[in-house]
């Protein structure tokens, strides 16, 4: 049984952050505010100029239960309902991968390429594979007005929620959806096709840390038995997508970049730019059509 929670804001984060630390969390201090911030509506600024504010009952009630179940190891974005990405806050679901801080280097990686064919040719049409919560698609959207894009996922509970997010950003009129197995129903042609695909080998899904294996669905992480199964659909597949000096930009593990290169090389492209993630991993592709 978990020892019950003082009623004043400053007091309230402090045990929270023990009660968290004490079960062994990674980084109980950011999991202890994020929650209670996030179910006492209060701000940072607040926990420390008002730090006797009385916490009402219900509020504690659910804070209790947030730290219980952070405790018990499930991921805290999940708890809260939403993660940000890209300086946007995406709501989460089951059938949703929380976006990664190392996705938001897909989106820098081709941002100036949306930029400039919304300048040369006044829009960029951008096709988003597997697009999850809709992460790199919206975040695009958000920087680049001129850009509309097609988010496709196999799971119609992902588009549900990238709708949901498209509308909560004021995107909705810029996006779409598709319920797809890759490009199977994909018509048209775009500027930039940009996929963050499930790249784990399927005998690795055991070994990935607790957070990752037991509340990301394994539909967003298992890449087939190599992990390279989506790269060599998309690579074999896209050009009948891609408009004339069009990109194809893929998020990668970072063991992947000579094997997914060679695949596109194959296929007819080259490297246009290779992009390293913050912890100076490998992580980003981009590709440009050689041959008509
Ligand atoms: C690694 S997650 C990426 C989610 C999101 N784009 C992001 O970066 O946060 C991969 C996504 O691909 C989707 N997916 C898996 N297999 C697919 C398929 N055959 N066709 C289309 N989408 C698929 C999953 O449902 C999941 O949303």
């Amino acid at each position: 049984m978990a020892d019950s929670l003082p009623g004043t804001l400053g007091p309230l984060l402090r045990a929270a952050r023990d009660r968290l630390a004490a079960a062994g969390m990674a980084d109980p201090a950011l999991d202890a505010r994020l929650i209670v911030e996030h179910f006492s509506g209060t701000t940072r600024t607040q926990a420390i100029a008002e730090s006797q504010l009385v916490v009402e009952a219900n509020t504690m009630a659910a804070i209790d239960t947030a730290l219980n179940r952070r405790a018990a190891g499930e991921p805290v974005h999940r708890i809260l309902g939403y993660r940000e990405f890209y300086g946007l806050r995406f709501e989460l679901s089951p059938d949703t991968l929380e976006p990664r801080p190392d996705t938001e280097t897909l989106v820098e990686a081709v941002l100036p390429f949306v930029r400039a064919t919304v300048v040369r040719q006044g829009e960029c049409r951008i096709l988003d594979l597997g697009t999850g919560t809709g992460a790199i698609a919206l975040a695009l959207l958000s920087a680049v007005p001129g850009a509309v894009a097609t988010g496709v996922d196999l799971s119609e509970e992902a588009l549900a929620t990238a709708r949901r997010n498209a509308q909560k950003l004021g995107f909705a009129g810029r996006f779409e959806t598709l319920q797809s197995d890759w490009f199977a129903k994909v018509s048209g042609r775009y500027h930039v096709i940009a996929a963050n695909p499930p790249y784990i080998p399927s005998q690795d899904i055991g070994n990935l840390q607790d957070e990752v294996r037991d509340f990301d669905p394994h539909l967003a992480l298992d890449g087939g038995a190599d992990g390279l199964g989506p790269y060599r659909i998309i690579a074999a597949e896209a050009a009948r997508f891609l408009e004339v000096q069009g990109r194809v930009a893929v998020e990668i593990g970072h063991t992947q970049r000579n094997a997914v290169t060679a695949m596109f090389a194959t296929a007819g492209y080259s490297l246009a730019g290779a992009f390293r993630d913050l912890g100076g991993n490998d992580r980003v592709l981009v590709f440009e059509r050689t041959k008509p």
